[in-house]
């Protein structure tokens, strides 16, 4: 059993666009820009949106946090937005989730400029992206293909298994590892709350991506021998031992699960950390080639 080590991927990642960035500098060139939008003050989403700042600072990209209240108008936000769309040093644009409840996102995703879409939500990129064309690739199934190519993990062929069909992970994960090389070429299935004999697919699966959202919920029995788990799932759980007060689980019971399976990303330092350094090459990625 080998750990996919996110936190070490993700490294590389950032040092890789660090070089990239310095290559601009010296060339005169313009630098990659994120803005982030975070409206009121979650603790989850304090936390993510600060290391996507952090990341662009290691990494040499200007950032730009804007900082909303969590009563702010929807027309109100999709003006800041539209700003931004307009700002010609912007490249990138983050709006975080969840928005409070008065907020559409489909609205704000819809508002983002296509070219600045960094996250990869808006319909025209994922339109792009099912169809194998050139786009934003959403930050956390981007992240995990990263991952698999770092690690050189062979798909080809394989059976993957994604339980969850969310549009920011469980979809584009889905299409990604069914679609030809660079991608999985995976034979996929996709599964959710409906899906019957759901513990029979798993262990016919060579690989599981577990994005569910429910702590643990990946079994040993649900695994076969071998199987690559790569384990979306962030839920932070009351834990009065920690100084936080909270303990991070992913979707996958670990401790049983690890000794079977051939790889397996842990929580944290798995996928969060790629989904980051993901986000890191599409920004510079807006900023090279204007799509
Ligand atoms: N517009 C938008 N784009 C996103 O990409 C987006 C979003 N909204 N909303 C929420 C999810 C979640 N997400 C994570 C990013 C980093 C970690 C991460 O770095 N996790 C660390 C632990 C961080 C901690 O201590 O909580 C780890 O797994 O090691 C996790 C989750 C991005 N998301």
């Amino acid at each position: 059993m080998q750990i996919l080590d996110g936190q070490l991927v993700s490294r590389a990642t950032k040092d890789e666009l660090k070089l990239k960035v310095a290559q601009l500098v010296t060339e005169g060139k313009k630098i990659p820009h994120l803005a982030a939008v975070l409206v009121g003050s979650n603790g989850a989403s304090e936390t993510y949106v600060g290391a996507k700042v952090k990341a662009c600072g290691e990494i040499g990209f200007k950032s730009t946090l804007i900082r909303l209240e969590e009563d702010i108008s929807e027309n109100k936000l999709l003006s800041v937005i539209d700003d931004l769309n307009l700002d010609q040093d912007i490249d990138g644009i983050l709006v975080q989730l969840p928005l409070p409840k008065h907020i559409s996102d489909e609205k704000v995703i819809n508002t983002i400029l296509p070219s600045k879409d960094v996250d990869g939500f808006h319909p025209a990129n994922v339109g792009k992206m099912v169809q194998g064309l050139d786009t934003f690739i959403p930050a956390t199934p981007y992240g995990i293909m990263l991952m698999l190519e770092h690690y050189k993990i062979e798909t080809k062929g394989k059976h993957a298994v994604v339980i969850g069909r969310s549009n920011i992970v469980g979809r584009p994960m889905s299409i990604l590892l069914s679609q030809s090389a660079p991608y999985g070429n995976c034979t996929v299935t996709i599964t959710h709350s409906h899906t019957k004999n759901l513990a029979e697919i798993c262990r016919s699966a060579d690989i599981i991506v577990a994005a569910l959202g429910i702590p643990e919920f990946v079994k040993e029995d649900m695994v076969k021998e071998g199987a690559i788990i790569i384990d979306v799932g962030i839920t932070r759980v009351p834990d009065a031992s920690k100084k936080s007060g909270f303990a991070l689980k992913g979707d996958v019971d670990f401790k049983a699960v690890s000794p079977k399976c051939s790889f397996i990303t842990p929580v944290p330092g798995g996928v969060g950390p790629m989904t980051i350094a993901a986000l890191m090459k599409n920004t510079f990625k807006a900023c090279i080639d204007k799509l």
